[in-house]
């Protein structure tokens, strides 16, 4: 039997300009130092696009509607198996905040794969990439 709790995360795509945020996660956190899509872990009731909502705000004090769902990856960490779910999330109103990450970059699509990604991101990054070009 598998024990191993598995974790359910949103993940944001948010594109301005054709390019594409990215964000560094603390060095303290798990996956520390690692880049990711920002977003969070769902909580009981909740839908993954008012979690998206949410962790946005909380993450960079901004108003973001969630849009159409990219895919999902589910990814086994050793500890913790996540299954990461990642839409397209549009940037409504506010300037981003860091109140979590310690960096955020915007790149376009041919510069993403410069970023240490967590592990559990890569298949995104690869779907997003072939789905867009
Ligand atoms: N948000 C997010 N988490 C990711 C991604 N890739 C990836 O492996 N993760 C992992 C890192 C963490 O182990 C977990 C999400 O945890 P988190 O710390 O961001 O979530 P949270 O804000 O709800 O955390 P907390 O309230 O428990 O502190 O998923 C990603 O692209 N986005």
């Amino acid at each position: 039997m598998n024990s191993k709790k598995i974790v359910e995360v949103t993940a944001a795509i948010i594109r301005k300009d054709n390019r594409f945020l990215c964000a560094q996660r603390k060095d303290s956190s798990e996956q520390g130092g690692k880049w990711e899509f920002p977003g969070g872990k769902i909580e009981d009731g909740e839908t993954p696009e008012a979690c998206l909502e949410r962790e946005l705000q909380e993450e960079f004090n901004i108003q973001a509607k969630c849009g159409n769902f990219l895919c999902e990856n589910m990814h086994d960490y050793g500890n913790k198996i996540i299954k990461l779910k990642a839409y397209f999330v549009d940037h409504m109103q506010g300037n981003f905040k860091l109140l979590v990450h310690q960096d955020i970059k915007w790149l376009a699509l041919d510069q993403i794969h410069e970023l240490d990604w967590a592990e559990a991101d890569l298949p995104i990054v690869n779907q997003l990439i072939n789905d867009l070009k």
